[in-house]
């Protein structure tokens, strides 16, 4: 299967969604269709309102020229599963376009939307989250996938105008790639992983073909009138190697921290990117770094905007426990799979699919952390 073939991993596992005819942006309350009524599961440690956070109960900012990185990105995914990154080679400029572009998308009215609207059996298009499928709820967001050009869709959005779009989005991407690659191997460097051990990930450093794959994902989160009934994007791990998320100005990204801590906003910082563990790095590291479970909260005032960059290994390439992490102590967690494989798990399981992919309890107190069984889903 060629890499650019991730979207044949969705075509086996159609998702049957209505689509949202409400529109968000102009509704007074929230209705019954999208009022949650257990949002507090965990409390929040920090609020949305709280500017001075205290910086040992946040995720770490890394800034990615430090001669320590992959110390800190380490120690950062063993302890937290999501860090921020600062001097990461992106230019401000490209994120605002970004931002705008993605503004301009979401305020076109309902109908124009609907044109790019995602297929059933499609991974790319407009529409509501693909996890929604799991709640008897609607979230208060919508969202727009890209997997390579967007211009089939951009051209039913703005038949005349529709080369802004491309452009903006296909740099973006093609940045993207190079810091998720850079990010991946301070990762796997973070493990004692090298060039060497895996093929795949040599080839993708290369830029072969055969290396990795990847989507974008904008999500758009009006303004809600009641946003303490209201879910952006319910709790998730992301099924990624790794995922690199721009969040505008306004705060809504919530981290789960173990313990007493519950759920914890990650705040915006201007310029800086967020970057967290993927269930397939997860696996990879044999349980060693958590795919953080995060969920998106809404604003009663501020419209906010996020692009997740989702970042996978190529779809049919085996991935499994690294054996210099194996050892009588500490058993393979996992079995292999491929990505194409897990992404079916996931559609099926959603937040079980970590552990439907388990080979044996943790043995000896290693702990895994992400045993997320008591997270509800519908
Ligand atoms: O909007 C956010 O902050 C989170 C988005 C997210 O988790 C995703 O797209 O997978
Ligand atoms: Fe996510």
């Amino acid at each position: 299967m060629p890499p650019s073939r991730l979207s044949d991993a969705f075509r086996a596992h159609p998702v049957h969604l209505q689509h949202n005819h409400l529109d968000l942006e102009s509704v007074r309350e929230v209705p019954d269709s999208h009022a949650w009524p257990e949002l507090d599961d965990y409390p929040s440690a920090v609020t949305v309102e709280d500017s001075n956070f205290d910086v040992e109960s946040v995720p770490p900012v890394i800034d990615l020229t430090d001669p320590n990185a992959v110390k800190l990105v380490g120690h950062a995914c063993k302890t937290w599963g999501v860090f921020q990154v600062t001097n990461h080679g992106l230019p401000m400029r490209l994120l605002d376009d970004v931002e705008s572009q993605g503004r301009r998308l979401f305020s076109l009215p309902p109908h124009q939307k609907l044109k790019a609207a995602r297929p059933p059996d499609g991974i790319s298009g407009y529409g509501l989250a693909r996890i929604s499928s799991f709640f008897p709820k609607l979230m208060w967001s919508e969202g727009f996938t890209i997997v390579g050009s967007p211009v089939e869709h951009a051209r039913q959005l703005w038949p005349l105008d529709y080369s802004n779009f491309c452009d903006v989005m296909e740099e973006y991407e093609k940045e993207m790639k190079q810091l998720a690659g850079r990010l991946m191997w301070l990762m796997l460097g973070s493990l004692g992983i090298s060039k060497d051990d895996i093929k795949w990930a040599a080839a993708a450093s290369k830029g072969e073909s055969g290396g990795v794959c990847a989507a974008l994902q904008l999500n758009s989160y009006p303004a809600c009138p009641d946003p303490s009934r209201a879910m952006g994007l319910a709790a998730h791990t992301d099924s990624t190697l790794l995922t690199v998320l721009y969040q505008n100005s306004t705060s809504g990204l919530q981290v789960l921290r173990d313990g007493a801590a519950g759920w914890v906003t990650v705040p915006p910082l201007r310029g800086a990117l967020v970057v967290n563990v993927g269930d397939l790095l997860h696996i990879l590291s044999n349980g060693k770094y958590p795919s953080v479970l995060h969920r998106a909260i809404v604003n009663r005032t501020h419209h906010r905007l996020s692009v997740a960059y989702l970042y996978g290994p190529p779809t049919n390439a085996q991935i499994s426990p690294i054996s210099s992490l194996v050892d009588p102590n500490h058993p393979p967690l996992y079995r292999p799979v491929t990505w194409a494989e897990y992404l079916g798990t996931k559609a099926k399981h959603f937040n079980k699919a970590l552990s439907s992919v388990r080979l044996c309890n943790p043995v000896n107190g290693f702990v895994d952390v992400n045993d997320h069984n008591s997270v509800k889903v519908s």
